[in-house]
């Protein structure tokens, strides 16, 4: 099996960033969703993004916000893939196609498989988006949808592994586990995420 996909998200400075990149990330988020502690602008985001190399992904983070809106703000910061939280179908996937970018459905909903509404990766997520809580995807009413999807939702350095290995979860994202307290990162427990999600 390949390796597991890890999403730092969150990030609002260079150094965090830094360290997600340098610990491993193959991805990393920006929060463009308006509320959360982790909400940057899209000047921030472009010139955090500037210093992540091509094979990590960036990601901005959306929840509920119009489809002008989405694309302005990925334009504006460059990121090269857009995360939707909220109850986007698939005619919004289908008019942010054409800007090529990596499209991330994130959903507490029970979903089959990864590309129903045309995302490239599904995104399993708590009902509350970056609210460090954890959902029941340990229960064994939890089937694991078909295709590339990520785990969310209250992982920490502690649980990850646990998390993956009972979900053969294809990737995971991770927020609230990796601050020292609300939207502030710690670099070593980013670190030490990383190392425990792939064991
Ligand atoms: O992180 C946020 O504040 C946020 C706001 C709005 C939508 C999504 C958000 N984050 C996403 O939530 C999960 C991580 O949650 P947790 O804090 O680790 O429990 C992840 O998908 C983030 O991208």
């Amino acid at each position: 099996m390949s390796e597991l996909f890890v999403k730092i998200c969150g990030l609002k400075t260079g150094h965090d960033v830094g360290a997600a990149v340098d610990a491993g990330a193959d991805a990393v988020g920006f929060v463009f969703a308006p509320g959360s502690p982790r909400t940057v602008d899209a000047a921030t985001a472009r010139a955090l993004a500037a210093g992540v190399p091509d094979s990590v992904l960036t990601v901005g983070v959306f929840r509920g916000q119009p489809v002008e809106e989405v694309r302005r703000f990925a334009e504006e910061s460059g990121v090269r893939g857009v995360q939707l939280h909220g109850d986007e179908g698939p005619e919004f996937y289908e008019a942010l196609r054409a800007g090529g970018r990596t499209l991330l459905r994130a959903t507490a909903e029970h979903v089959k498989r990864c590309g129903e509404y045309g995302e490239d990766l599904l995104l399993l997520d708590a009902p509350d988006p970056g609210s460090g809580k954890p959902w029941n995807w340990g229960s064994a009413e939890f089937a694991a949808p078909e295709g590339r999807w990520l785990l969310a939702g209250g992982l920490t350095p502690g649980n990850v592994r646990e998390a993956v290995a009972t979900t053969g979860a294809w990737g995971v994202d991770v927020s609230s586990g990796v601050e020292r307290e609300r939207g502030v990162k710690d670099p070593a427990l980013i670190r030490s995420f990383i190392e425990a999600a792939r064991g």
